[in-house]
């Protein structure tokens, strides 16, 4: 680590120096210039005087000023013997500080002698008499007092009898519990194909007599627990520990009666990790197994699957996805059952300018994380030991790479298309607002969350770091199919040149936007069909003109068919095909913005315009100069999608003012003359 550029060393400040907020990004307000030129050490200039902080300045004086600040589990229970050396910066033998993992102690606020008849109601997860247990305690000096417990389950990684939740047998547990959702993919496919539950393959995790009552979509948040943590949604990413981290209710939870009453899901949270461990990992192995002195420096093997980041324990579950330098990993909280992703990235061969590219990264990423349209950043810290940044994230059940790919060979459903268009529209509107060009869009880099398409990053890392080594370090071969002729164009103008200067403006990522919007019309990328050298030098050239067909037919369908004829073909339509073919000129100057294109028809459709304006009625006319289009022959529903459409642009105001005031008196005038 020493013979590293001192900055790589000191990243740990970047993520622990309150000094970075959003002062640091001032850069990109700087900038009013339609485009940005991107040269390796532009926003490292900028910024270089400035410390990051991605974390809240809790997290921050609590590394800082360990003595004064009470450790996040401290005090809670009776510190765990060791279950070996750990090396690792970032696996720690922490879960057993959680307090998911710590016996309930405070009798005296919920327990009850066990009554006759028990309230619970959990189904196949039933206690069992066994799962009773007893306790003495004295109360008062003089006096002793049984309380009975059940053992409903047992949590975490530690050996048995460490990790268990017990609940008092009279706190009531609502009839709808429901299992937490483990085949978030599948229950995506059902959505997206509209299948009815009763269609959907059921997840083989989900306890049977629920798993027909779980909604799709839902993921380990909508379970009920004891913690009364805000769902995900209402978590603010600021406040990230506090809304995690949230003491059990427990004194609540025993002296509340009401049906309505949340109670822990722990032993369904349980059931989903052994499954999921098991999945992945097959059965269980036996205990005297689980330490391999040959590898990992003794680190237990099941250790390797925890991973702290900012003093909290989450459980990995797998890697969901791999990019050039890092890997994502959907993780579990033991404290609040709910799913993360954590990405660590791996700054150990970094250098200056892709250092400052990651902190500038995460510093927009913390800004703009709120946004609907940006996947949510929760906390972030960089461990210096291993060189290495950890983030944890929302959790995404998939990426539109993956899904694009898995419906490539079906026809295409041009309402899916217009909702993705819209909302990646809407995500690169978010980041152009920065003064940020992403540069490096492509289907990866949109995650899907609950159905709705979230940008994953801004692409700066990569855009000031290793501006030229894109093609290289991207897991997803062939991001070149995404890139912009001027990127290109650029790329191979200036490699003599002992800086490389990138030229990029808000045209190029909209250039790959349209390749996407291809992909998903056509089934690949405008390029992709060709070798990476022929692409190279295909993009870039006003002789190899793109094929729109009118149909769009499957790649890999059976193409003995006409395009015509053919059974999966679909017709594109003007307004797509418009879309499409303004994206994807090589003269960026002819390009549409992204405010153009979010007022497009293919977003906006209207069925056929009259030229006569319909009669004014009782409504005063915004402004009776601009000609209404609108006619009576449109039916209700349509008048009304439009007026919720002009609401919505009205509010996003994507459109002038005049034009939506306009759309909005015709709907409602014709609307009005409409027999009721
Ligand atoms: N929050 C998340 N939830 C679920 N999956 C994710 C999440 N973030 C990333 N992934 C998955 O991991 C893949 C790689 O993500 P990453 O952000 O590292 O990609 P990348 O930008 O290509 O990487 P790099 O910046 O290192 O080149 C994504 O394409 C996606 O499939």
């Amino acid at each position: 680590m020493s013979n590293r550029d001192p900055l790589v060393n000191n990243i740990a400040d970047l993520v622990s120096d309150s000094s970075f907020d959003e002062e640091s990004l001032s850069f990109l307000e700087d900038s009013e210039d339609q485009d940005l030129s991107l040269k390796n050490d532009t926003f490292s200039s900028k910024s270089a005087h400035s410390d990051g902080t991605v974390i809240s300045d809790h997290l921050r004086r609590r590394s800082s000023d360990a003595n004064t600040t009470e450790k996040p589990f401290q005090n809670r229970v009776k510190e765990p013997e060791p279950f070996g050396t750990v090396s690792h910066g970032t696996i720690a033998n922490k879960e057993m500080k959680s307090p998911a993992f710590q016996p309930i102690r405070s009798h005296e606020n919920i327990v009850t002698p066990m009554p006759a008849q028990n309230s619970m109601r959990m189904h196949s997860m039933e206690p069992q008499e066994t799962d009773s247990i007893s306790k003495t305690h004295n109360k008062t000096p003089g006096s002793l007092s049984v309380s009975r417990w059940r053992r409903i389950g047992r949590i975490g990684l530690g050996p048995p009898k460490r990790a268990e939740y017990t609940l008092s047998s009279d706190v009531k547990i609502p009839s709808e519990i429901k299992p937490i959702n483990h085949n978030i993919e599948d229950d995506y496919e059902n959505d997206v194909e509209m299948k009815s539950s009763e269609n959907s393959t059921s997840s083989p995790f989900a306890l049977p007599s629920q798993a027909s009552n779980f909604p799709p979509n839902t993921q380990a948040t909508s379970v009920p627990n004891a913690y009364d943590v805000p769902m995900r949604s209402e978590v603010n990413p600021a406040n990230f520990e506090e809304s995690l981290f949230v003491k059990p209710r427990l004194k609540e939870l025993a002296s509340d009666n009401s049906s309505t009453m949340k109670a822990p899901s722990i032993p369904l949270q349980e059931n989903h990790y052994v499954h999921q461990q098991q999945r992945l990992h097959g059965p269980p192995p036996k205990m005297n197994s689980l330490v391999d002195q040959s590898q990992n420096h003794g680190v237990p093997k099941f250790l390797q699957d925890v991973a702290t980041v900012a003093n909290l324990p989450f459980i990995k579950l797998g890697i969901v996805g791999k990019g050039g330098s890092s890997t994502v990993f959907r993780i579990y909280s033991p404290e609040n059952g709910r799913l993360y992703a954590l990405k660590e990235v791996s700054f150990l061969q970094a250098d200056f300018s892709t250092v400052q590219g990651y902190k500038n990264e995460i510093a927009l990423l913390r800004k703009l994380s709120g946004n609907d349209r940006i996947v949510k950043l929760y906390a972030a810290e960089a461990n210096n030991s291993i060189g290495q940044l950890n983030m944890v994230m929302e959790y995404g059940e998939t990426d539109l790479a993956k899904l694009l790919n898995k419906y490539a060979n079906k026809p295409i459903n041009l309402n899916f298309i217009r909702m993705y268009w819209e909302q990646m529209l809407q995500a690169v509107q978010i980041v152009h607002e920065q003064n940020i060009v992403h540069s490096d869009l492509k289907p990866a880099n949109f995650l899907l969350v609950e159905g709705s398409l979230k940008l994953i990053d801004f692409g700066i890392a990569k855009a000031i770091g290793n501006d030229t080594t894109n093609i290289h370090r991207d897991s997803h071969v062939g991001t070149i199919n995404y890139m912009a002729p001027e990127a290109l164009t650029d790329m191979n103008a200036n490699t003599d040149l002992g800086v490389k200067l990138v030229k990029l403006g808000r045209p190029s990522d909209v250039w790959s936007l349209g390749c996407i919007l291809y992909q998903m019309v056509y089934g690949r990328a405008p390029f992709a069909h060709l070798k990476m050298i022929q692409a190279i030098a295909a993009i870039p050239d006003d002789r190899h003109q793109i094929q729109f067909p009118e149909i769009a037919v499957p790649p890999t369908a059976n193409h003995e068919a006409s395009h015509n004829s053919h059974p999966h073909g679909v017709v594109v339509g003007p307004d797509l095909m418009d879309v499409m073919k303004r994206c994807l000129q090589r003269d960026q100057k002819k390009r549409l913005t992204i405010p153009e294109l979010l007022m497009h028809p293919f977003l906006n459709p209207v069925p056929s315009f009259p030229s006569q304006s319909p009669q004014r009625n009782s409504f005063s006319s915004p402004d009776s100069n601009t000609s209404s289009k609108l006619t009576t022959a449109m039916s209700a529903s349509q008048l009304s999608m439009i007026i919720e459409r002009s609401i919505e642009l009205s509010k996003r105001k994507s459109l002038p003012k005049e034009i939506i005031d306009n759309m909005a008196y015709d709907c409602i005038s014709n609307l009005q003359k409409m027999p009721r």
